[in-house]
């Protein structure tokens, strides 16, 4: 018998299964901050990350510390409903470029249920043949979880389907408020593991291989939850899924029981003083129903952009990269949250913009 050529070897090595690792988790849990942990690793570069976010503005892909290639980007609304067709068309870039990496992470929004994105890998032979889910991570918040879960659908869900769940941020909670998390988490998901953690800070062993997943457990979750609160509506008046879904391609996107997002895109350089000010008011006068704040932004005199994160009343802000000599230097920012006011988040953030000189 002749020895297998090593073109016939690096072949069949490629009809190995990709493995595809879940990063789910409610708003601002640490899901990013997780995927950092992982890209700055030595072998980092054959990991090829696939991220969407919640939101009409694209900030998710500035917080990942990696380069363009590798990171693919979905848009238009979140994972776990019509944009399943997008994920597809990835994955069949993907398998062009099967040479290039040995692992898939996608990092999901934080208002998606991730069992729809999970089947989407039992959704045909031909997925199956090139991809295998190797495990859903769910990262959770340990100063914020209890809320989470009392307001939304979804936090309950990316636990109950959770094969390892990370209590992130434990930096925030007192120990009475870990074991409450522990307490909730375990009635919600008695059998994945639980790791405390701060940053995402976890080695890889405990994330990659974890699960022999089967999606048979994923059908018994799904009927648990009721997709009902999870309508995505759209001025288009598209629905992705007659029965149970309306999807957006508008810039706000209603989820869970009113939960939806406002994205802003304006030029012009931000005082960074009175938004700081605006957005401490803010929080004193709608703190309860404004769940996530993201934005990228343009100070004057600053080669740098400005990167700027609240999760509830977390606020922190830091310089992020430089501005590229022919990019627009735009402000971006993105309000998640239960019935936003668009009029007044809006004007809210024009007048925190520097203004111009009034002659005379
Ligand atoms: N104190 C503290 N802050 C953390 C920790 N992990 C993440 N953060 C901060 O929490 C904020 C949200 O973190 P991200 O990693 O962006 O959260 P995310 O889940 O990716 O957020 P979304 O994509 O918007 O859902 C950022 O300001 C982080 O710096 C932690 O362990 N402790």
């Amino acid at each position: 018998m002749s020895e297998p050529s090593l073109s016939s070897a690096s072949s069949a090595e490629h009809h190995i299964p990709l493995p595809v690792t879940l990063i789910t988790g409610f708003l601002g849990a640490g899901k990013t901050s997780l995927l950092n942990k992982l890209l700055t690793r030595s072998d980092a570069s054959r990991i090829a990350v696939i991220q969407n976010e919640f939101g009409e503005i694209s900030i998710d892909h500035e917080l990942v510390l990696r380069e363009e290639d590798g990171i693919f980007e979905m848009k238009n609304g979140c994972l776990c409903c019509a944009v399943r067709d997008d994920l597809i068309r990835v994955l069949e870039t993907l398998k062009t470029r099967r040479q290039d990496f040995d692992r898939i992470i996608i990092e999901t929004t934080g208002m998606a249920d991730p069992v729809p994105v999970a089947q989407t890998f039992f959704s045909s032979i031909y997925i199956q043949r090139d991809f295998r889910l190797d495990g859903i991570i769910t990262v959770t918040d340990a100063l914020h979880l209890p809320r989470q879960l009392a307001e939304t659908a979804e936090a309950r869900q990316q636990l109950l389907c959770a094969d390892l769940i990370l209590l992130n941020k434990t930096d925030l909670a007192g120990d009475a408020q870990i074991s409450e998390n522990l307490r909730l988490i375990r009635e919600i998901n008695p059998e994945a593991p639980v790791v405390p953690c701060t940053q995402g800070n976890v080695s890889p062993e405990q994330l990659f291989n974890i699960s022999v997943f089967h999606p048979d457990r994923l059908h018994g979750i799904e009927d648990s939850f009721d997709h009902q609160p999870h309508a995505h509506e759209t001025s288009e008046g598209h629905e992705a899924h007659p029965k149970k879904h309306t999807h957006t391609h508008a810039p706000e996107a209603v989820h869970s029981a009113g939960v939806s997002s406002f994205s802003l895109s304006l030029p012009g350089e931000m005082d960074l003083e009175r938004l700081d000010a605006w957005l401490g008011m803010l929080q004193m006068l709608h703190g309860g129903t404004l769940y996530r704040m993201k934005g990228i932004l343009n100070l004057p005199d600053e080669d740098r952009c400005f990167i700027f994160q609240a999760v509830f009343s977390v606020i922190q802000g830091d310089f992020g990269r430089r501005w590229k000599p022919d990019e627009a230097r735009l402000n971006r920012f993105v309000f998640i949250g239960r019935n936003l006011n668009k009029q007044l988040l809006d004007e809210g953030f024009r007048a925190c913009l520097v203004q111009p000189e009034t002659a005379g």
